[in-house]
């Protein structure tokens, strides 16, 4: 039951171009019966139907459908009542063109909950009702404009909707089609309701139950139709039954006259000349000689002129049953792939430029994310040269030759920085290591340079930590840690390339500037740290310089022979021999070293050290070192507590000086966002602006296509396919291409940018880790997605009829 109460509708309100289509219409239909409107063109009669349908918006009044009243557009309830309610059969078909005429009609069973066998059963009769089912799996666009039409009247009629809205839905077919389909429609109106907007009022009278006539949107007549018969209008053919007859029989030819009765011909001469087995004809007479067949599209039949009455409408046989909805709309996935991938092909010429713009935007999103993560991800590793732990402390405002603060630094130094309960002495790198070469017989060894890096106590270093090798056991023995090495071969000579992986450089050689003393590498760790693992007296040794010490009991470790149990005072040093015999010394003799050494023996050459000290007599040395330089790192896993102690401790020796601490680590990376923080500003304003761009381009992109296809949206929506659906299909669609156009940019890009960062004569270290990769991909894909529900949300927001239903 339909009630339309004041309805009225203007087009462009407000405008200059405003036009009133309906005016103060009032109606009432039933549940069944066929209605024909009637007007003439511009009457208003689309209009009419299509705000009845939900097709489009009105301006005033109110609709209501079984119970449900309608005072405008809304989006889900006209939705949800046209689904429920209508089938349209449209002026303009509406069918999607590049589709099989079977997916047109079954799409419109989408709603319902039948086997695919039973959706292929009612599709193929109604097909064959209209007489197409050999259509069925031609792709519409191959069709002629009257056999689309059966495909629209076919898809509306599948699901045998309660009411029926047809729109010229005769326009494009010949009588027989027309007639079948009128039928058809006349059959069904049994059931249901059938409107239908025509111009041609002798359909209308024969097959309409009430007939509506509108004019400048007004209903000007509304009446009950009585059918009369219905008789063809085929003019073409000649129907002999109609005419009078006349025989003229001769000796050679017998000549029959058909004429109607009021309608007798002049007399009619013609010349007849017979030769070589042919017959011409001359025309003598006034009227034209025109030849009856398939050429002249005329036909002269034996027979009465067909003509069709009630009873004839009463006899067709069709029968399909009406259905349940179902209540999901969805298509199922296979549904919306092969959607996908159709609009895909159907693209066309139009892929070729979507493909660019995504690949231009993969491109230039890759450079400017792999520049913003370059920005914001720091590697430590290349920039940081001083272990974590490393806390530096400045003695500062020291008078070192004033006796007293001579004495309070002392005990500063000896008490607190060097009383391994806060700190360790650990030492920075300064004039360089090298790494021996491994020589081989045809190249000469070659050294590589180890720079930028913290000597560190093996007790620091942790034993899980190591990768290969072992801890060292003696003084000259070391181990590396793994970030050292990938400097190097990142970063340095080809020599490394002698060295073959990590546990290569176990038992590689290590010098310093004086090439004589040398440190066997015995371990490999991976602590994270630039750093070297050597004995405290291997960095005394660095911090001096040149004063080559080990403890008594590294000493003893050494084995040396006819040496047991070397122990010594803290005042007590052995001397190599070889240096002992070259400087004089004797025994008994002072060490010439800082403090109050004497000389008590020697030992032989060859073990990479000069003296020989107790292990206090080497810390002693060591607070002298500190002493002389006035500084020195500490090794501390509590950088801040260790800050806070020692600011603590040194404020009563504030008046003479002021140690003042700085981490190394820290500022390394601070001076490097510094540093970058102004380099990077015009940097970002290019990298949003290119981001931006790529991301307007997408969008305008997305937009265009679905703007474009606004008609096969309305299509979908029309018939029943939830707005869920129809967006997946669109973003499965752009993922698709997306699949073959920004994944392989990101990564082949991405793939470039490693390999340029990865050649240390070009200098471009640039940091794109593929987490960031991955990253970026999966933003592109949550950008598109979002991209595409925006256009073809306010798309499918909008009344039909506001879209493409022009
Ligand atoms: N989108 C539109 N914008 C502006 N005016 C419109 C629009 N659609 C229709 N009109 C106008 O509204 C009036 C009614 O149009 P409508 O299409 O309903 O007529 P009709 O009776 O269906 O005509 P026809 O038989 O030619 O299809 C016409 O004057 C038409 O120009």
């Amino acid at each position: 039951m339909i009630r339309i109460n004041n309805l009225d509708k203007y087009y462009n309100k407000g405008k200059k171009s405003e036009q009133c289509a309906l005016n103060d219409v009032n109606l009432e239909f039933g549940n069944t019966g066929l209605v024909c409107i009637l007007g003439e063109s511009g009457s208003g009669k689309t209009t009419l139907l299509n705000a009845i349908g939900g097709l489009d918006d009105f301006s005033g009044g109110s609709i209501e459908i079984n119970g449900t009243k309608l005072t405008g557009y809304s989006p889900k309830l006209t939705d949800a009542i046209r689904n429920e309610h209508f089938g349209y059969i449209f002026q303009n078909y509406y069918i999607l063109k590049d589709y099989t005429v079977g997916y047109n009609v079954k799409l419109a069973l989408n709603r319902y909950d039948l086997t695919e066998e039973e959706k292929n059963e009612r599709v193929d009769y109604i097909l064959d009702m209209l007489g197409i089912l050999k259509y069925k799996k031609k792709v519409v666009s191959k069709l002629s404009g009257g056999q689309q039409q059966r495909v629209s009247i076919a898809r509306a009629l599948v699901k045998a909707p309660n009411i029926i809205l047809a729109d010229e839905p005769t326009g494009n077919l010949d009588e027989e089609n027309t007639l079948k389909t009128m039928m058809i429609l006349k059959n069904i109106s049994k059931e249901c309701l059938v409107i239908v907007v025509t111009h041609e009022k002798r359909i209308a009278k024969f097959f309409a139950d009430r007939i509506i006539q509108v004019s400048d949107g007004k209903i000007v007549s509304d009446k009950v139709n009585n059918a009369t018969a219905y008789e063809r209008g085929d003019d073409s053919n000649i129907y002999l039954k109609e005419y009078e007859q006349e025989i003229i029989d001769d000796k050679y030819a017998e000549f029959k006259l058909y004429h109607k009765k009021d309608d007798i011909p002049e007399k009619i001469r013609l010349n007849f000349v017979f030769k070589d087995g042919k017959l011409y004809i001359q025309n003598l007479s006034e009227n034209d000689l025109v030849i009856a067949n398939a050429e002249n599209g005329v036909q002269i039949l034996d027979e009465e002129r067909p003509s069709l009455d009630a009873q004839d409408v009463d006899n067709f046989e069709y029968n399909l049953s009406r259905l349940d909805e179902k209540k999901n709309a969805g298509l199922p996935f296979r549904e919306i792939w092969h959607m996908a991938m159709a609009n895909i092909a159907a693209l066309g010429k139009k892929q070729r430029f979507m493909v660019i713009i995504l690949l231009v935007s993969a491109i230039l999103l890759s450079i400017t994310t792999a520049k913003y993560v370059n920005d914001k991800v720091i590697d430590e590793a290349a920039i940081v040269t001083a272990d974590s732990h490393c806390l530096k402390v400045n003695i500062e405002n020291t008078d070192i030759f004033n006796e007293d603060e001579h004495m309070d630094m002392h005990e500063f130094i000896n008490k607190y920085l060097n009383n391994k309960k806060y700190g360790d002495i650990i030492c920075q790198n300064t004039s360089g290591m090298y790494i021996e070469g491994r020589t081989f017989t045809q190249i000469k060894s070659q050294d590589i340079s180890l720079s930028d890096f913290s000597y560190i106590p093996y007790e620091h270093l942790d034993k899980n930590k190591l990768l290969y090798g072992r801890m060292p056991e003696k003084r000259n023995e070391v181990v590396l840690d793994k970030q050292l090495i990938d400097k190097v071969t990142e970063y340095t000579s080809a020599v490394s390339l002698m060295y073959d992986g990590y546990e290569s450089y176990v038992g590689a050689k290590l010098h310093g500037s004086d090439a004589t003393v040398k440190y066997k590498v015995v371990g490999i760790s991976d602590m994270g740290e630039p750093s070297v693992y050597c004995s405290p007296n291997v960095i005394l040794s660095l911090m001096e310089n040149t004063t080559l010490v080990e403890s008594d009991e590294e000493f003893n470790r050494e084995n040396v022979k006819g040496y047991k149990k070397v122990k010594l005072k803290d005042n007590e040093v052995l001397i190599r021999k070889g240096f002992a015999d070259s400087e004089g010394y004797k025994i008994g003799d002072q060490a010439n070293l800082d403090g109050d050494y004497v000389i008590k023996g020697t030992f032989p050459d060859g073990l990479g050290v000069d003296y020989v000290m107790s292990d206090k007599g080497c810390k002693m040395l060591m607070c002298e070192q500190i002493y002389m330089d006035s500084a020195c790192y500490s090794y501390t896993d509590n950088i801040p507590e260790t800050k806070k102690y020692y600011k603590k401790i040194s404020s009563k020796y504030l008046e003479k000086f002021e140690p003042v601490m700085t981490v190394p680590h820290d500022d390394q990376i601070k001076e490097y966002l510094e540093q970058y923080s102004t380099v990077s500003v015009s940097g970002n304003v290019i990298m949003i602006a290119a981001a931006v761009i790529s991301l307007i381009m997408i969008y305008f992109m997305i937009k265009s296509n679905a703007m474009l296809r606004s008609e096969e949206l309305t299509v979908y929506k029309m018939f029943g396919i939830s707005n869920k659906s129809i967006i997946s299909a669109f973003i499965l669609e752009i993922y698709a291409m997306a699949s073959v156009t920004t994944l392989p940019a990101v990564l082949v890009t991405a793939g470039i940018i490693k390999l340029i960062s990865f050649a240390p004569s070009l200098n471009v270290g640039v940091i794109f880790p593929w987490w960031a990769v991955v990253g970026l991909l999966l933003c592109n894909y949550l950008v598109y997605a979002i991209i595409c529900i925006l256009p073809v949300k306010s798309i499918l927001a909008k009344p039909p009829a506001a879209l493409d239903l022009k």
